[in-house]
């Protein structure tokens, strides 16, 4: 998918909403259990519930890696049903992948080639030729981990040179590498006031927020300091949606949850004259 055409479904949608699919089988109503593949059925579920209300999905593979070849059965069949059912919807690997290039190749093979994703987070930490294989897919993403929404995030991401944090620094040299055009951010919620300075960097750039809901950022702030002229963000919530009921309505109640983040989205663009 292309910068134009994820900003028409954007725009179609009236979304910016990204549903991440962090699936925990100890997490998912009791019911499902008996099924041969719960986790699977309980994505479907949520995917059925939500398609219209999202413009993508992040499955966190680290939720599938878990539970070995079935783990992974689980996730391919899920990624398949949406592309299958919901092609217009973009598709976003959470693997936070990044190793010297010829490993980098096999990572981006796997997720960009052998699975419908559209896209990949990437860890900017190894440098140009460990995210580049992932750049030479047409019309696929990296989106490079930039300031993230964890307290770690203080250990590394703000060390200074002169005038240059190091998250911007990745901003800035990874530039070089991609552009608007096959290049996002993660930018995390909770540091959503540093948003305007990241905007200085990459004005143009979609961002992925993850950090609304569980961890507590605020989609207000996010938008204020972060939204651009064709919206420019993808903000992301998995446990406050997905974990919303944990009955036999799971389902409905993360409907809900997706609505009243897509109408608060619909204000939010409305406000900025992108609708
Ligand atoms: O790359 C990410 O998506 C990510 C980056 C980051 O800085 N913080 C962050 O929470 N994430 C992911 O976003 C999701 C957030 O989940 P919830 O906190 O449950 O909404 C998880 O899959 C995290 O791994």
């Amino acid at each position: 998918m292309n910068y134009q055409a994820l900003f028409e479904q954007i725009k179609l949608k009236k979304s910016f909403l990204c549903v991440g699919l962090d699936t925990d089988e100890k997490k998912i109503p009791e019911h499902l259990l008996k099924e041969e593949d719960p986790i699977f059925e309980f994505n479907k579920a949520i995917v059925d519930a939500t398609a219209h209300l999202v413009v993508a999905y992040k499955p966190n593979i680290a939720f599938y890696e878990c539970k070995g070849a079935k783990g992974w059965l689980s996730l391919e069949k899920t990624v398949c049903y949406i592309k299958e059912n919901y092609p217009e919807v973009f598709l976003i690997a959470d693997a936070k992948r990044g190793d010297i290039g010829n490993t980098s190749k096999m990572y981006a093979s796997a997720f960009l080639e052998n699975m419908p994703f559209d896209s990949i987070t990437v860890a900017p930490y190894m440098g140009e030729d460990s995210v580049t294989p992932f750049l030479s897919y047409k019309d696929k993403w990296v989106i490079l981990l930039a300031l993230t929404s964890n307290k770690g995030a203080f250990d590394f991401q703000f060390f200074q040179e002169g005038e240059q944090k190091l998250f911007e620094k990745v901003l800035e040299k990874s530039q070089e590498w991609g552009s608007q055009d096959n290049m996002m951010y993660v930018v995390g919620a909770t540091k959503a006031e540093m948003l305007s300075d990241i905007r200085k960097i990459a004005p143009n750039h979609f961002l992925l927020v993850p950090g609304v809901g569980a961890q507590g950022g605020s989609l207000q702030e996010v938008a204020k300091y972060g939204m651009n002229d064709h919206c420019g963000l993808l903000v992301n919530s998995s446990r406050g949606i997905i974990y919303a009921d944990s009955t036999p309505k799971f389902a409905e109640v993360a409907r809900e949850k997706a609505l009243e983040l897509q109408e608060e989205m619909a204000d939010l663009m409305d406000a900025k004259g992108i609708l």
